[in-house]
């Protein structure tokens, strides 16, 4: 379930997202995927490209008066900046004699190794696919995903907690500063809403304005500039995932799709690198158990993850995200053509999409989540699949 593909170039017509197999009787609002959509577009650093493009899905099948059928789930997003690109991108015309080839690639960018892979003498025939356009297709998906999550009341948030070498708390700092603060759902929700009115997604408002300089300064110096992520993911169960198989491991599925999102070169479990620099006796969160919370810990280093499977705590994950390849102050390269000295390429380009990326790894996130729990509670149909969840809690209750 949830198994999806996307296709579309950043300057074709549109995107395409096919979910192929969902289970029946789901309930998926369209506003709630051009929500994620929206989400996806803000955030300090963009280019010029936001400007143009309003994301939006157009749902083409699978769905039925606002439910499932059970059927391949298939939506489009159109690109808006196609207008501008009709000849260059044209899928079925010749190519006119106007088109030039773009042959100085980018460091940093897939230009090189795809016009080698591909035997492409043109870098655009590689970047039209790498660019991180893609990503609104899988947001699109991940969207449709946080609806079958929410019937099982998990929930899956994220912000911003480094820009360049500025770093603000981490989830687990602002936990331990004010532990009770975040005792209930609710206000770890109202928490993580309040980020999207920021414009970093970072909730330290000294630190944003700080982080916002920064971003600014390497902008007009042409440069860009990474960061750090963090995802946090209430309501998880006890057991998705499996310490069976190396591949059936909820960190190793995570890891595994969530490197798949551009840009993204570190992922980190609870405590992470730095867990790794800690003595046993501090790096574990010790069992307790009660009879109205059941088992449960006083601490998570461990990030929700022990085994591979779900341990029934909050996942947290940290994810890298370097600096953007296109830069103003372009660096060296050589040309695929004359093989001489050149200059990379200049296209207009986002100097920071921290903020934006974190929208991504949500999405992401839920989708693995959501393949992983329909792995567990099986079934062709919602009513199915509660129904199992139900049982699971039942027997988890009488354990
Ligand atoms: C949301 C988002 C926006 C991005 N915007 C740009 C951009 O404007 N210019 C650019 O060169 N790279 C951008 N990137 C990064 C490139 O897509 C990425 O570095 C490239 O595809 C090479 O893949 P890799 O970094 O995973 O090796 C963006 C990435 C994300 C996640
Ligand atoms: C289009 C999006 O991001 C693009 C990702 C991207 C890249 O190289 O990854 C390069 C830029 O494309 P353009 O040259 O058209 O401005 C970004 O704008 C988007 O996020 O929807």
């Amino acid at each position: 379930m949830f198994e999806y593909i996307t296709a579309g170039e950043s300057h074709g017509p549109r995107l395409t997202a096919v979910i192929k197999s969902l289970p029946a009787g789901l309930r998926v609002e369209v506003e709630k995927i051009n929500e994620q959509l929206y989400r996806r577009q803000q955030g300090y650093g963009r280019g010029g490209r936001m400007k143009i493009e309003s994301d939006q899905a157009i749902i083409n099948s699978g769905l039925r008066h606002k439910e499932s059928l059970g059927t391949p789930l298939s939506m489009t997003i159109e690109n808006r900046d196609w207008q501008n690109w009709i000849e260059a991108m044209a899928p079925d015309k010749e190519r006119g004699a106007e088109i030039e080839a773009l042959t100085n690639p980018r460091p940093g960018h897939a230009d090189l190794p795809g016009a080698l892979k591909y035997n492409h003498r043109d870098l655009r025939n590689v970047l039209e696919r790498a660019s991180a356009r893609e990503t609104a297709a899988r947001t699109a998906v991940g969207a449709v995903a946080r609806q079958f999550l929410e019937q099982f009341g998990v929930e899956v948030y994220s912000h911003v907690v480094q820009i360049g070498s500025l770093k603000s708390e981490t989830w687990t700092d602002l936990k331990a500063k004010d532990p009770e603060r975040f005792e209930s759902k609710e206000a770890v929700k109202e928490y993580f809403s309040s980020l999207d009115q920021t414009p970093l997604r970072c909730g330290d408002s000294i630190k944003t304005k700080a982080m916002k300089d920064l971003i600014d300064s390497w902008r007009e110096n042409g440069d860009s500039v990474g960061g750090v992520f963090e995802i946090v993911v209430t309501g998880l169960p006890v057991g998705l995932g499996s310490h069976v198989h190396w591949d059936l491991k909820l960190e190793s599925k995570l890891a595994a799709q969530l490197m798949g999102i551009q840009a993204i070169k570190g992922v980190e479990i609870g405590s992470g690198f730095k867990g790794a620099g800690l003595p046993g006796s501090k790096a574990h969160d010790e069992i307790f158990y009660d009879l109205k919370q059941g088992f449960h810990r006083s601490s998570n280093q461990a990030g929700g993850i022990e085994g591979g499977m779900s341990n029934g705590e909050e996942l947290i994950i940290r994810l890298a995200m370097k600096p953007i390849p296109t830069l103003a102050q372009a660096l060296h390269s050589a040309d695929i053509i004359s093989k001489k000295e050149t200059t990379a390429a200049k296209e207009r380009s986002d100097v920071c999409a921290v903020p934006a990326a974190s929208i991504v790894g949500e999405a992401v996130t839920a989708i693995v989540l959501a393949q992983s729990a329909a792995d567990k509670f099986g079934g062709d149909s919602m009513l199915e699949i509660k129904r199992n969840y139900k049982n699971y809690l039942e027997q988890l209750r009488k354990f």
